[in-house]
């Protein structure tokens, strides 16, 4: 048993669990997971990954063929997500037999249910037994293949469809199934990016058309000394982008209003130097952590950190400029946390989520000087958080200007999906 509960399959099992059971990220749980396991080896770490993600990645695909054989009102979770891992490492993993498979899963389960590892061997026999090298679909039409393809949810489907069209529906299907880039910032408070393509180019890298100081690698950094020693922050290059767009500049007082886990802050204190000053707000404790030791591992001084709802922030300073990178839908980012797909999404999580944006939004008028810039970002497609939002937000303040707006599809570059309003205070006259 003891041997069983290391095993790479049986952590994935609860992982999994953890994840599906509560709508956890599984980046979270994942980098918890290792960060309080920190004995296992990276053989066994790279297996969990593969089949936790590869398994949320291809869930309505795996659910799809599992359905074939099983009634899943009558099958608990836990057995159902079992059997989806299980026909993951089946189908999309080469390096075990299938017996292996097979025969772990039954004594996974039976760490739940001595009775239930029967019916996890019939099942997987019988999956084995109709498609033998792969699962191959028969008699459905293409928009259900696409769908089951890219494990997008119809009605998340028909959500950006009715929004952005039937095609850019599809295009932003087929990318939520992408492989994302490797993508870093290049922290040049700690080193010049063409002195680190120099130093560094084990990594394979190539620069970005994007940014000048992102750059994409074709091997793994993740575990890299390069981390550690703050000279790199792993970051989407549009993230970048947006702060690029907020062109912060030495000595300015600038306001992050929902700042961890530090991405764009510590951007903003790259580009300004480490002059001037960053007022970097967060509701999460936690979370602020991660950007108080982000800050100090690349090195930046000029952040003040706050725990607060940003939307209550008591304060006379009126601020050169402002970056209101607010809590979204997220869709933007679901190649890299597919579970966002499978989240009750209804009326009511993203209404609430459009008021939270509305109150920070008032809040960043407040507190924005004449004259001063704000940027409003999301990393979502959805126009209730994105340009319906900002044209309310606009009507509601007529001393506003807009001085560019963009919503960037994941596809395009192959990047996260954003949107940005870049807007200006009129000088009072
Ligand atoms: C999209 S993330 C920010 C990402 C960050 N700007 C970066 O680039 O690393 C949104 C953040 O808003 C925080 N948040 C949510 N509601 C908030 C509020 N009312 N006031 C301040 N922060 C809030 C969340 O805790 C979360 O960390």
């Amino acid at each position: 048993m003891v041997k069983l509960k290391n095993s790479p399959r049986y952590i994935a099992f609860n992982l999994l669990r953890e994840i599906f059971s509560h709508h956890k990220y599984s980046n979270k749980v994942l980098t918890d997971f290792f960060q309080n396991n920190s004995d296992i080896s990276n053989r066994d770490k790279t297996l969990v990954f593969q089949i936790v993600y590869g398994t949320i990645k291809n869930k309505i695909l795996l659910e799809y063929f599992c359905k074939q054989f099983i009634n899943p009102t009558k099958t608990k979770l836990q057995y159902q997500i079992l059997l989806w891992m299980s026909l993951y490492q089946l189908y999309f993993l080469d390096r075990v037999p299938s017996y292996a498979i097979v025969n772990e899963a039954v004594n996974i389960v039976k760490t739940v249910d001595q009775k239930v590892g029967g019916f996890i061997n019939g099942v997987l026999k019988q999956v084995i037994k109709k498609y033998p090298d792969q699962l191959v679909f028969t008699g459905i039409e293409a928009r259900e293949k696409l769908l089951l393809e890219n494990s997008m949810p119809a009605q998340l489907f028909d959500f950006f469809a009715k929004q952005y069209g039937v095609e850019r529906a599809e295009k932003i299907a087929v990318d939520s199934h992408q492989t994302p880039k490797i993508s870093l910032r290049v922290n040049t408070l700690k080193i010049s990016v063409a002195e680190f393509i120099k130093k560094y180019e084990q990594y394979q890298l190539t620069t970005s058309a994007i940014s000048p100081n992102a750059l994409i690698a074709k091997m793994p950094v993740i575990n890299s000394e390069l981390l550690a020693a703050g000279l790199i922050y792993l970051q989407d290059e549009m993230s970048m982008k947006i702060v690029e767009v907020l062109d912060p500049q030495p000595n300015e007082i600038i306001l992050d209003m929902c700042s961890a886990p530090g991405g764009k802050t510590t951007y903003l204190s790259q580009l300004m130097n480490n002059t001037g000053r960053i007022d970097a707000y967060d509701i999460n404790q936690k979370r602020l952590d991660t950007v108080a030791i982000n800050s100090e591992r690349l090195g930046c001084h000029n952040i003040e950190l706050h725990c607060l709802n940003a939307s209550e922030i008591i304060s006379n300073i009126q601020y050169d400029k402002i970056l209101c990178d607010v809590p979204c839908s997220g869709f933007g980012v679901m190649k890299r946390k597919p579970e966002i797909k499978y989240q009750p999404w209804g009326s009511e999580q993203l209404t609430n989520l459009v008021e939270i944006q509305k109150k920070l939004l008032n809040k960043a008028y407040q507190l924005l000087k004449p004259g001063g810039i704000l940027v409003y970002s999301t990393c979502t497609f959805n126009r209730y958080e994105n340009d319906d939002q900002i044209k309310e937000f606009l009507h509601a303040n007529p001393d506003l200007i807009l001085l560019e707006e963009k919503q960037v599809f994941g596809d395009e570059n192959n990047t996260d999906g954003f949107y940005y309003s870049k807007i200006q205070k009129q000088m009072t006259t």
